[in-house]
């Protein structure tokens, strides 16, 4: 991690372009709040006129959450538009108890799993005889119980939480990833499943779970699940703040292990303000670094690296459940998952299922079995799943579909035309240079995927209204 202190950080603008919108990031307790906590300051040029205003950090559509204001209107805020705002805290905050619903918890534990029903539409447990024309989850079993992601709809909205979830294997490595590493406690900063499985674990590693999903308090205690945006550091609730605080300081600043699985389609900037904060707590214990394990796509490299330069990639393929892509299977991409980890550890120190991956000796890391090494560039080069080639020209290892191109001077696709290149822009959809969102092969796969996905989904769906059983 930088070592700056954290005040310098803090008051240290930073910004940086995504989408043609510049987040800044300063002391975010400045800012106004919406229902989800401190808004973030956005800026964005439109018309030649730059407009700099205040927004929700957790919802990335004005739909799902209305908070707006210019950052000039600041000063002028009207005592009705705060009261406003308040009144939509509190109409998020109603009804949630959190000592109340582990109590809840704890009754529903002793009774037979024929006698345990969810609602799904009021979000409560419920008596299996009592919401008639809601969703129903009935006859939940001990497991599920203690697994509420393998039966709660999954809230896959990509403008909120984005809610995609690991698969068994993928969750099994990283927890024994962690057990080898000797970690004893885990934060689980959206990362449910990783949460659930520890939980569940006849061992000495305990865990917490930092999340936006307020389904969880049903489910967890309130020592075990903070209700939390991990894009403002914002827990909803003071006392689980402190849960939060205390959890820290319980690990004595050592052997602990964060790990976070952040929406991809938010900025990484806010993410970055969060969990430097939390390493700079942790730090402030025992003056050790606090590793961190952070899931993201490989071609989101970048955004880490300038986060700390003390990240490295894994090779290891992220798999998940309720991704069309984000899989290696066969309707997934080619090249499997493209989600990859990233971490502070030592990559020597990770070793990777085999036969899928090997040990690199020249390295000194465990790679993917298609990343060759290159002599030239001493290193195991690929990033995305291919093997990839080294060109004499570029002096780098280059995707095997790539050729050299003597107008661009350096290694394209074969299918690029020059002069977009020369424009070398960022493409707005998968966030790689060299083509635009129009030509992006990424967006093309997966509009496919998706299409066939809701083509099985309606499909299913009318058996489904067909079959429907009267609850
Ligand atoms: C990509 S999913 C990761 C889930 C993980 N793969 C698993 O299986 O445990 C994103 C997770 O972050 C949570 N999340 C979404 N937005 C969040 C926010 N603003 N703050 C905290 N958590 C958030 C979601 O509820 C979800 O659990
Ligand atoms: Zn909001
Ligand atoms: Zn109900
Ligand atoms: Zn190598
Ligand atoms: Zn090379
Ligand atoms: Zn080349
Ligand atoms: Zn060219």
């Amino acid at each position: 991690m930088k070592k700056h202190s954290q005040k310098r950080k803090l008051t240290n603008t930073r910004s940086s372009n995504n989408l043609g919108v510049s987040v800044i990031i300063e002391d975010l307790n400045s800012h106004p709040k919406c229902p989800h906590g401190p808004t973030l300051l956005f800026s964005k040029e439109i018309k030649k006129i730059k407009r700099t205003f205040f927004g929700c950090s957790a919802c990335r559509d004005r739909k799902l959450c209305q908070f707006f204001l210019l950052k000039y209107d600041k000063i002028n805020i009207s005592k009705s538009k705060l009261q406003a705002w308040e009144n939509e805290r509190i109409k998020l905050l109603k009804g949630i108890n959190h000592r109340k619903s582990y109590i809840l918890l704890n009754k529903i534990k002793a009774l037979d799993s024929n006698q345990r029903t969810f609602c799904i539409t009021c979000s409560e447990f419920t008596l299996p005889q009592e919401h008639k024309d809601h969703a129903l989850i009935n006859g939940i079993t001990d497991y599920q119980l203690q697994h509420p992601s393998e039966i709660l709809p999954p809230l896959e909205n990509a403008k909120k939480e984005a809610q995609y979830l690991f698969s068994k294997d993928s969750v099994e490595f990283i927890v024994n990833t962690f057990l080898k590493l000797n970690y004893k406690h885990v934060i689980c900063v959206g990362t449910p499943r990783i949460h659930e499985h520890i939980q569940t674990l006849n061992s000495n590693l305990s865990s917490i779970l930092l999340d936006f999903d307020k389904r969880f308090h049903n489910f967890f205690g309130p020592l075990e699940y903070c209700w939390f945006n991990m894009f403002n550091n914002y827990f909803f609730f003071e006392e689980a703040s402190k849960v939060f605080q205390d959890y820290l300081k319980g690990t004595g600043g050592k052997d602990t292990v964060l790990v976070t699985d952040p929406p991809f389609g938010g900025r990484s900037e806010p993410l970055i303000y969060t969990f430097s904060h939390i390493s700079n707590q942790y730090k402030r214990l025992a003056h050790n670094e606090l590793p961190i394990f952070w899931i993201f796509p490989y071609f989101m490299e970048p955004q880490i690296v300038n986060f700390s330069q003390n990240f490295q990639m894994l090779d290891y393929k992220v798999q998940y459940d309720n991704h069309p892509l984000f899989h290696n299977g066969i309707t997934g991409r080619k090249q499997g998952s493209p989600v990859r980890i990233f971490t502070n550890v030592s990559l020597s120190q990770i070793a990777l299922p085999e036969p899928e991956y090997k040990y690199c000796r020249k390295c000194n890391r465990w790679v993917a079995q298609e990343n060759k090494h290159c002599n030239t560039c001493e290193r195991c080069p690929s990033k995305n799943g291919q093997t990839y080639k080294h060109c004499n020209l570029c002096g780098k290892c280059v995707k095997p579909n790539w050729k050299h191109c003597s107008t661009c001077c350096k290694c394209v696709q074969t299918t690029h035309s020059c002069e977009k290149i020369v424009f070398n822009g960022m493409c707005l959809f998968c966030k790689e240079t060299g083509h635009k969102k129009v030509d992006c092969p990424n967006l093309q796969e997966s509009k496919l995927i998706i299409e066939k996905r809701k083509r099985n989904y309606n499909d299913s769906a009318k058996k489904k209204r067909k079959n429907k059983p009267v609850v």
